[in-house]
C-alpha cells in the first residue's frame, strides 16, 4: 500500500516549518526521511500519521486523505513517534492489550499479536516488569511492538534506534528489515550507516524543502567520484585553492577541508604543492569514497 504526500505546506506562527513538500513511498520499500535538527521531519511525520493537519497539501492513503478520515486510517499505520510516549505503571503486555483495545481487536487476534510481537522485539524476557522499570532502549522496543501490534500495512518510525546500545542497534535494525519486506516502512533518522544499511529510497528534507529525493543507490552515483580530505594545523585560505582540480569544496573547519574531485591523484599534488609554497604542517590528506554523509552534507550545509 503506498502513501502519496503531496505538496504540503505548514506554518507555527510565522514560522514556516514545511514548503510543499511531495514524496511517495512503496510497499517492500524502507525509505529513509532524513533531515538536520528542526528540518521538518517529525512535522512531516505527524502529518502524515494525521496526529497534525497540513495548512495546505494532503496525504493519501489507498486515495483516502489522511486529514479528513483519520479513524479509518489510523488502523493502516503503526506509528512510533520520536518521543514515545508509555504507561510507566503497566506491564508490558498490559499495555499492549490496552492499545489493542483502542485498535478494536478482537481478543483472540490480541493475545496472539501480542505474543507474536513481544517475541519479535525481544521483550520477552523483561515481561515481569513494569514499562517504567525498563531501560531506554527496552522502552523503544516496547514502542516498536506498539506500532507492530495491529499488523498495519504502514509503519512509519521516527528516530526508532535513538537510545539504543550497540548490540540493540543491530537487533533492532534486524527486525526492521524483517517487517518491512511486505509493508511500506518509512524511517526518520539522523544516522546515516542507519540509512546506508537499512534504506531503498532515501528523501532529503532542509528547512522545510525537499532537497533530494532517489534510491539510495542512484543518489550515491550521482555524485563525483570520491572526496578528498585535507587537515593542516594552519588555517588555509579559500583563495589560495582558486584553480584547483576539484568540482567543490568546504571547509569542516579552519585547517579541515573536503574537496570533491573525481581525479584525486592530480588534486593531491596541487595540495601537496600548496603545503610546501604556504609552510604549512600537513596533518593528513585522506581520500573517501562518497558517501551518503557527503551527499547530506553537501544538500544541507547551508
Ligand atoms: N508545535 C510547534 N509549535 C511551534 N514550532 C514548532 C512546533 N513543532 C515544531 N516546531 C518547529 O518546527 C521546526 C521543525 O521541527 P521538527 O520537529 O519537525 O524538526 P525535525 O526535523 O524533526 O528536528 P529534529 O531532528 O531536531 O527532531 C522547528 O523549528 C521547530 O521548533
Amino acid at each position: 500500500m503506498s502513501i502519496f504526500i503531496r505538496q504540503l505546506s505548514k506554518s507555527f506562527g510565522h514560522q514556516q516549518v514545511l514548503k510543499e513538500v511531495s514524496f511517495q513511498a512503496n510497499p517492500g520499500q524502507v525509505l529513509g526521511f532524513l533531515g538536520p535538527n528542526g528540518a521538518g521531519k517529525s512535522t512531516t511525520m505527524k502529518i502524515l500519521t494525521g496526529y497534525l493537519s497540513a495548512d495546505s497539501g494532503e496525504v493519501l492513503i489507498k486515495d483516502i486523505p489522511v486529514d479528513r478520515h483519520h479513524k479509518a486510517v489510523s488502523k493502516l499505520i503503526g506509528y512510533l513517534p520520536e518521543h514515545n510516549p508509555l504507561y510507566p505503571e503497566m506491564y508490558i503486555s498490559e499495555f499492549l492489550s490496552f492499545i489493542g483495545g483502542l485498535y478494536q481487536m478482537d481478543k483472540r487476534t490480541l493475545r496472539e499479536r501480542i505474543g507474536l510481537v513481544m517475541e519479535q522485539c525481544g521483550l520477552m524476557a523483561e515481561r515481569t516488569k513494569k514499562i517504567g522499570m525498563l531501560s531506554k532502549g527496552y522502552r523503544q522496543r516496547v514502542g516498536l511492538a506498539k506500532s507492530l501490534l495491529h499488523d498495519p500495512e504502514i509503519i512509519i518510525l521516527d528516530e526508532p534506534t535513538s537510545g539504543l546500545d550497540p548490540n540493540q542497534l543491530v537487533e533492532i535494525r534486524q527486525l526492521i528489515r524483517e517487517v518491512s519486506k511486505d509493508k511500506t516502512l518509512i524511517l526518520s533518522t539522523h544516522i546515516m550507516q542507519e540509512v546506508e544499511a537499512l534504506c531503498d529510497k532515501v528523501v532529503i528534507i532542509h528547512k522545510g524543502k525537499i532537497v533530494a529525493q532517489d534510491l539510495l543507490k542512484h543518489l550515491k552515483s550521482d555524485t563525483d567520484d570520491v572526496q578528498l580530505i585535507m587537515e593542516t594545523e594552519e588555517p588555509v585560505e579559500a583563495s589560495w585553492l582558486e584553480g584547483m582540480a576539484y568540482s567543490d569544496f568546504s571547509f569542516r573547519d579552519a585547517g579541515k577541508i573536503e574537496f570533491s574531485c573525481n581525479n584525486p591523484k592530480v588534486l593531491r599534488q596541487e595540495l601537496l604543492e600548496l603545503i610546501r609554497t604556504k609552510q604549512l604542517n600537513l596533518v593528513s590528506i585522506r581520500q573517501e569514497d562518497k558517501n551518503l554523509e557527503a551527499v547530506f552534507y553537501k544538500l544541507t550545509r547551508n
